[in-house]
This record gives structure tokens, C-alpha cells and sequence, in this order.
């Protein structure tokens, strides 16, 4: 196949993946396009079966036989679907890491971490053992990890979560990248030891050059953290843009309801607000756009064909929402997700009508404390 030449380290045009089931087939991932540059963090958000880790696991060629895969994922101007299994393996690991929620997932807890790091570096490169090691400790240096020398040779059950998760990552750098892709790095561990974690995958994307692709379902985890954001609702994009583009100025009523659910230190003691219903079963999709059955600004048209995703504006601020107009007129005076005194946040909140003076939505700037030294 011939192929153009781009600045881009990532692009995936129109990829979609079904799984055929006894009931039919599940749309986990329908028409995803975006692309990443070498440098740039990209969060992609969206709540629990968005598609999300479909899409990841699609990228790094890790889904089941059974999935059908359409669509094109160039990587470095390489078409990676359809590739074969053993030039896959060769990429992950050496071109494309992965970091998953578990680090016990990429950890084997009855090997020293040392150990574990040189051998995932003499995986890809032929070098004495000697070398290797030293390159392990360099690793565990580089994601702060204190006396390197000393913790290369303990086990991973000798870490706290958050220090095991910097080996995680230590062990995703350790080859040098040129993108990373981190499924909910942070989710096991306390809030208190998130952003120091993260923190740390940010400043290895400057020492490593790569491009990170952070996935997580808290929109709050990549205030501050990201460069661009992709809000994902029934495994398509419905919102994209820069991150303090779309966290100031949302323009699809889903991301409000995302950002309604993002604790503030003024709503300490107050519930959170979730979103009314249900996500689409991704076996049955409604005919029109996926969140109109959930979504207050609804009309009639919502419900007769699915929006496209359109550019909002001169920037790059993408919405799949035909109501964001009347969004971005509601949103200085009115409020489309009410907090309600509920005793669980498993309750959902009461869409309210949209009324004068009701408040705004804010961006989290509640970050979290860094982690206590060991
Ligand atoms: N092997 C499979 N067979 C059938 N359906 C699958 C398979 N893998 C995933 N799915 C479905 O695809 C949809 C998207 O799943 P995905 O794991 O990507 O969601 P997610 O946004 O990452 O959610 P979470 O945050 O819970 O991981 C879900 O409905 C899931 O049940």
C-alpha cells in the first residue's frame, strides 16, 4: 500500500471493532479518527464501556481473534491493521508501551524489579547483562524512584502502589517509546499518590520524546495533565479538543454531565452528581444521537439520525451534538445537572429544568496532595 508521509506518530482514520456474539454483534468502537503527535498527551475519557480500552487494545493489536476490525490505524506511516502478529510484537513493547490499571498485570512478583526491567531491555536490545542492569537502574532513577540501586534488587511487593506503578512505567520507558499508552495508570491507587504518579508519566514523555495516550474515566484526572482531550460516549468520539477548551466550554451536554461529576472543594459533603440512565447497549443503538434517550437539551431531531462530528468554531473544538449552540447559550446562566441531596452516589440525580442564575460548570483545580516519602 502506498503511503503518504506525515508528521503524525499516530492517526487512526474511521476504525471501528465489532464483536459477533449469540445476540449480535457489539459495537464496541464505531468510526474513531484522531491522531497524535510525538510530544503531545492526549486523554480520552468517557464512562465504564465508552470503548475506551477497545480502542487501546486495537492499537496495540491485543483483541481477541473473534473482533472484527475495519478502518486503518497508521502508526509511524505503517498500517497496523492487518498486520502480521510477529511484526506486532516487535512494535509493542520496543515502539508502543502499555501501561494498565494493575501494575501487578506487568509485574511478576516472584522476580526482582531490577531483574524484571533488565530483561525487558535485553528483550530489544543484545547487550550484556552488566548493561542491562545498569539500564534498570537508570529506569527506576529516571521515574524517581530513591536509591535506585538498592530497590532494583527488591520485589515488587516490597513497593507501595504508587512506587510499583513508577516501576510499571520504568518499565514501559525502558526501550525508549515512541508512544505510550496508559489505561487508567492511576485508578488503583490512593487519590493522594494519583497525581504524583501521573505527574511522573508527564515529565518521562519530555525525557523520552514519546506521545501518551492517557485513558481514564475521571475527567479530573487530566485537568492540567493533557494536552487535548476526547470525550467517548457509546465507543465514538462525541467531543474533542484542547483541554481547557472543552473543560471551559463544553459543547455536548455529555461532557457537562462528565465535568458535573468532578468533586469540588466547595462541595465537600455534597453528593456527587451523576448522570441519569444508562449508556446505550452498544447490541442495539439507538437510531439518532447515542446520548439523546440521557440527555436534558433533546429534541425530536436527536432521535433521527446521529450527529456527525463537527468542528465548533476557528480551533480544532470538535462536537458530535446538533444542540450545541442552544449549550453554549444555556451554559453562563443555567445548569443541565443539578446536585441533589441523595445518600449514594449510585442514585441518580434529577435532571433539572434549565432555570436563570443556576451554577456554572468549573474546571477541577482541586489536585491532589503529592505522596508522602517512604
Ligand atoms: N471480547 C469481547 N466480546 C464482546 N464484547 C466486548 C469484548 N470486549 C469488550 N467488549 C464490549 O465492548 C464495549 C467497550 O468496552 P471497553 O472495555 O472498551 O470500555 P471502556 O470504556 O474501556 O470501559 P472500562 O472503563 O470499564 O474499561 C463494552 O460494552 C464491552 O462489554
Amino acid at each position: 500500500m502506498t503511503q503518504s508521509v506525515s508528521q503524525d506518530l499516530l492517526k487512526v482514520t474511521d476504525l471501528s471493532v465489532g464483536f459477533p456474539t449469540d445476540d449480535g454483534v457489539v459495537h464496541a468502537v464505531r468510526n474513531l479518527s484522531f491522531s497524535l503527535k510525538r510530544g503531545e498527551v492526549l486523554g480520552i475519557v468517557g464512562e465504564s464501556g465508552s470503548g475506551k480500552s477497545v480502542s487501546s487494545m486495537a492499537l496495540m493489536g491485543l483483541l481477541p481473534k473473534t473482533a472484527r476490525i475495519t478502518g486503518s490505524i497508521q502508526y509511524q506511516d505503517e498500517e497496523l491493521v492487518g498486520v502480521s502478529a510477529r511484526r506486532l510484537e516487535k512494535i509493542r513493547g520496543n515502539d508502543i508501551a502499555m501501561i494498565f490499571q494493575d501494575p501487578m498485570t506487568s509485574l511478576n512478583p516472584v522476580f526482582t524489579v531490577g531483574w524484571q526491567l533488565s530483561e525487558a531491555y535485553r528483550a530489544h536490545h543484545k547487550v550484556p547483562k552488566k548493561a542491562a542492569w545498569d539500564k534498570a537502574v537508570e529506569a527506576l532513577e529516571l521515574v524517581g524512584i530513591p536509591q535506585p540501586d538498592r530497590r532494583a534488587k527488591q520485589y515488587p511487593h516490597e513497593f507501595s502502589g504508587g512506587m510499583r506503578q513508577r516501576v510499571v512505567i520504568a518499565m514501559a520507558v525502558i526501550n525508549d517509546p515512541d508512544l505510550i499508552i496508559a489505561d487508567e495508570p492511576t485508578t488503583a491507587l490512593d487519590v493522594t499518590v494519583q497525581a504524583q504518579v501521573l505527574e511522573t508519566l508527564i515529565n518521562i514523555k519530555d525525557k523520552v520524546n514519546a506521545g501518551i495516550m492517557l485513558i481514564t474515566h475521571d475527567l479530573g484526572v487530566v485537568a492540567g495533565m493533557v494536552d487535548r482531550v476526547q470525550v467517548m460516549y457509546g465507543g465514538t468520539i462525541v467531543e474533542s479538543g484542547g483541554v481547557d477548551e472543552v473543560f471551559e466550554t463544553p459543547r455536548m451536554p455529555y461532557t457537562v454531565g462528565l465535568l458535573g461529576s468532578i468533586p469540588h472543594p466547595e462541595q465537600l459533603g455534597q453528593p456527587l452528581t451523576p448522570i441519569k440512565g444508562t449508556p446505550p447497549s452498544l447490541l442495539n443503538l439507538p437510531t439518532g444521537c447515542t446520548f439523546a434517550p440521557r440527555c436534558p437539551l433533546a429534541i425530536d431531531d436527536c432521535s433521527s439520525a446521529e450527529p456527525e462530528l463537527l468542528q465548533i468554531g476557528s480551533g480544532p473544538h470538535t462536537s458530535r451534538c446538533i444542540r450545541w449552540q442552544a449549550l453554549a447559550e444555556a451554559e453562563h446562566s443555567k445548569a443541565l445537572f443539578a446536585h441533589e441531596e441523595i445518600g449514594s452516589i449510585e442514585n441518580p440525580a434529577v435532571l433539572v429544568e434549565l432555570e436563570p442564575d443556576a451554577g456554572t460548570v468549573e474546571s477541577d483545580d482541586n489536585a491532589p496532595q503529592e505522596e508522602g516519602s517512604r
